[in-house]
């Protein structure tokens, strides 16, 4: 099981060079983050070169973050902006050799929100697959993202068959699934040929995966029985250092 360090969260205090190296001496095989635009990506680029470690994904900006904004691409009459982001996500992915670009939707509701999601999704599809780049779309839970477009694996499903796009994938996240929907084992079997990234953490509290309501002791080895050979990104909120925390990777190894 090969596993991918979110730097969104993991070592998230140090600048993002230092945090790959960070991921790299802790024994992971890939890393992934939520927002890098504050570091120049020809640094970015050079630690990754360092420690042989591929970024896997990046998430779009999210708008005006002070006013509680979560993205843009489901907005109603904010499409030039949503593809600014989007156009800002795709060139530090370029930039970096990054694979994927998660599109992060927003705080909205309704068909007008679908329709502008939709088009800024088949854009962004578009734009990306000139370079290889996957465009991931990720339900969030309601706890942690009170109001967000997108908030069901069947809702992702539906928008990813409508648009067709062969590098248009949904962001699995465990964590998420399990607080949404639940049954994530089965959910995740039957929807794996749309699936793009997977990520997981303990579920209620988004801790070290090794407790919780959902087992990952379970749970991961289903994963790779169902041929998933990608990493899987360890996307928890480290209650101390992560260095301290990372006994827990033994096991799945
Ligand atoms: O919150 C998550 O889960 C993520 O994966 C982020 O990329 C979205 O904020
Ligand atoms: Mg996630």
């Amino acid at each position: 099981m090969k596993l991918s360090a979110n730097l969104g969260f993991l070592w998230a205090d140090r600048p993002l060079p230092d945090a790959i190296n960070a991921a790299k001496a802790a024994g992971y095989d890939a890393v992934e983050c939520h927002w890098p635009y504050d570091t120049p990506a020809s640094e970015t680029l050079a630690a990754l070169r360092e420690t042989d470690l591929t970024m896997l994904g990046l998430n779009t900006p999210r708008g005006n973050v002070e006013i509680g904004e979560n993205g843009l691409a489901a907005l109603p009459g904010r499409e030039a902006e949503a593809r600014a982001a989007i156009d800002e996500a795709l060139a530090y992915a370029r930039a970096t050799v990054t694979g994927a670009v998660h599109v992060m939707a927003g705080n909205c509701s309704g068909p007008r929100a679908r329709t502008a999601f939709v088009e800024n999704l088949g854009y962004a599809c578009k734009e990306a697959a000139r370079d290889g780049i996957t465009i991931l779309i990720e339900p969030l839970n309601h706890y942690n993202a009170p109001g967000y477009f997108l908030n069901s694996t069947g809702q992702a499903a539906d928008i990813i068959r409508e648009i067709g796009q062969a590098n248009l994938r949904i962001m699995f996240d465990c964590y998420h699934v399990q607080i949404m929907e639940g049954e994530v084992s089965r959910r995740l079997e039957n929807l794996l040929p749309l699936v793009g990234h997977i990520q997981i953490a303990s579920v209620p509290d988004r801790g070290v995966p090794d407790h919780g309501e959902l087992d990952y002791g379970y749970l991961l080895p289903r994963i790779a029985a169902m041929g998933w050979e990608r990493p899987i990104g360890v996307e928890y909120l480290p209650a101390g250092s992560a260095e301290t925390e990372i006994s827990w990777m033994a096991r799945y190894r």
